[in-house]
């Protein structure tokens, strides 16, 4: 049997903590990414619609819907600018696993009117987004690409430009997936198949060190904790077989590494 049903949650943890709280998106066919909100709360990009979430009830609010024509497409990751818009993409359906149908999604954001930009199409899984410390440049990972592109940024009018490639993946590494900066603007990319998190330099588009995990699928990383020098990597387990489950049992974790000697910054929240 191939696991497939997705379950639209929303997990919460404060560090620190033992509370972990579980909430259920209302009416969501999938929820993908989820941003804090600078007034309170939470947004969300589910299914095709951005909307605010009520991490108590899991009562969504749908702000704006996306790729309408689209109707099997469903947004994919995404994260806040510094002026706090909302960015994140879609893809086509994918039967299997970092191969969706191609070039059906598109790179949107959200602005804090609620108002949508479309920033380019043609995108096949858009996944990981992360910006420079000084706002000047946005990386991006359309996964089935396996490389990192970075655009010229414009803080001011959220709009992006002057696309080129940084990183290239080697064969066999895996297909790069959800991504973040630290603070020396270096990128922390989790690559799904490779079992591993790498940080590479986008300067010279060498990786520089690696993470090797306990599972095959990490999916995504920020850095948190008091002090940011927590690297927080989510993973998969979603299109396993039992077989495979019972192969990696802690499939579909959140993993925190530590002693990294490396910080991070907090996240974005959407201003809208
Ligand atoms: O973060 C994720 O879980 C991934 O981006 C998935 O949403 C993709 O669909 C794909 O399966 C991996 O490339
Ligand atoms: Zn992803």
């Amino acid at each position: 049997m191939t696991m497939t049903a997705w379950c639209s949650k929303v997990f919460q943890w404060r560090p620190g903590t033992e509370i972990l709280k579980k909430v259920t998106v209302k009416e969501a066919s999938t929820v993908s990414a989820v941003v804090p909100r600078q007034q309170g709360g939470y947004v969300v990009a589910a299914g095709r619609h951005f909307g605010t979430l009520d991490i108590e009830t899991g009562e969504m609010i749908r702000l704006a819907e996306i790729d309408k024509h689209k109707t099997e497409n469903r947004f994919n990751d995404g994260k806040c600018d510094a002026n706090g818009r909302f960015w994140a993409g879609t893809m086509g359906p994918e039967k299997v696993p970092t191969k969706p149908e191609l070039e059906q999604g598109t790179l949107y954001s959200l602005d804090k009117d609620h108002n949508v930009r479309c920033h380019f199409d043609k995108v096949s899984i858009s996944n990981g987004i992360a910006w420079n410390s000084d706002n000047t440049i946005m990386y991006f990972i359309d996964t089935p690409l396996n490389r990192v592109d970075a655009f010229h940024f414009d803080l001011e009018q959220g709009t992006i430009g002057n696309r080129r490639t940084v990183v290239t993946f080697p064969d066999g590494s895996g297909f790069p997936d959800g991504m973040c900066i630290d603070a020396d603007g270096m990128l922390w990319v989790a690559m799904y198949f490779g079992s591993v998190i790498y940080r590479v330099d986008p300067l010279t588009g060498t990786i520089i060190r690696n993470i090797d995990l306990p599972v095959s699928c990490p999916t995504s990383c920020c850095f948190g904790g008091e002090n940011f020098d927590v690297l927080y990597v989510t993973s998969a387990s979603h299109f396993f077989s039992e077989e495979q489950l019972a192969k990696e049992p802690l499939a579909g974790s959140v993993f925190q590494v530590t002693n990294l000697g490396v910080t991070g910054l907090p996240a974005n929240a959407y201003g809208g």
